[in-house]
């Protein structure tokens, strides 16, 4: 099941580094000045209609999340994704990563249900865990 974007703020207070892209974070994709980040205090529980009826408040539920990490070295990096391929195959629920030499970039949804769910929860927590 989806979270919703205030389920969500809760949930990424526990993960630190990781945040939300997509329709209800802030970032280039959010156009104008209203304030479009994900909090608390959003009406989160209009669906499609009342977002097309035009309910400029009401905050979408995001794409994905995630976190972006220095390592050490190139070779520190491909360890560290070794590490998360080896926890995502374990739990057959797998991020897409970018590897810019020390930099790795992990993006985690699910992609059968079109973004965040208690998996890509648990995966960025496993993540957190293997960076330690
Ligand atoms: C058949 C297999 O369980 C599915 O294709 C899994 C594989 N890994 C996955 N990973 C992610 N991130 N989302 C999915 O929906 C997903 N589905």
């Amino acid at each position: 099941m989806l979270l919703d974007a205030n389920r969500l703020a809760t949930e990424l207070e526990a993960l630190p580094g990781w945040s939300a892209v997509g329709p209800a974070s802030p970032g280039p994709r959010s156009g104008g000045s209203e304030a479009t980040g994900v909090t608390r205090e959003g009406d989160a529980s209009g669906g499609p209609a009342a977002r097309a009826r035009g309910g400029g408040r009401i905050r979408q539920s995001p794409d994905a999340i995630t976190r972006t990490v220095e390592t050490e070295s190139f070779p520190a990096a491909i360890a560290l994704v070794n590490a998360v391929a080896e926890a995502a195959e374990a739990a057959d629920h797998h991020p897409d990563i970018d590897i810019r030499w020390r930099t790795v970039t992990f993006s985690l949804s699910t992609h059968s249900a079109g973004g965040v769910t208690s998996k890509d929860i648990a995966m960025a927590a496993k993540i957190n865990e293997l960076t330690r």
